[in-house]
């Protein structure tokens, strides 16, 4: 998987699939609401999980009832790469499973 910073049209076209995430400076993020904490916590584990698989890790933040992912790639010097959008699409096939929306 490349790690070149994507162009600011690149990130835009691939946020349009995502409904939900956002640029948010340097990363894209989602937040996740969940119907409770204990399937919140389920959720970051799942997504933990992911990480490790693709050796690609977003800053997670457990609420009480929801799930925050900031993610960029340190390796292109925090710049947004396809890493990050093959991250993003992994937890959307995932997150459902959680009751998350
Ligand atoms: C050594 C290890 O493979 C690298 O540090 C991985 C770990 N997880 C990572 N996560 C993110 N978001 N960006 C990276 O560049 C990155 N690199």
């Amino acid at each position: 998987m490349p790690t070149e910073p994507l162009s600011q049209k690149d990130i835009e076209d691939r946020l349009a699939e995502l409904p939900g995430w956002s640029l948010d400076g340097d990363s894209i993020t989602r937040t996740y609401r969940l119907g409770s904490h204990f399937a919140a916590t389920g959720l970051v584990v799942h997504i933990a999980q992911t990480q490790e698989e693709l050796d690609h890790h977003s800053t997670l933040t457990l609420g009480y009832d929801t799930v925050g992912l900031t993610v960029n790639t340190h390796d292109a010097g925090g710049a947004v790469t396809a890493k990050d959008f093959e991250l993003a699409h992994r937890v959307e096939d995932l997150a459902p499973s959680h009751g998350a929306a």
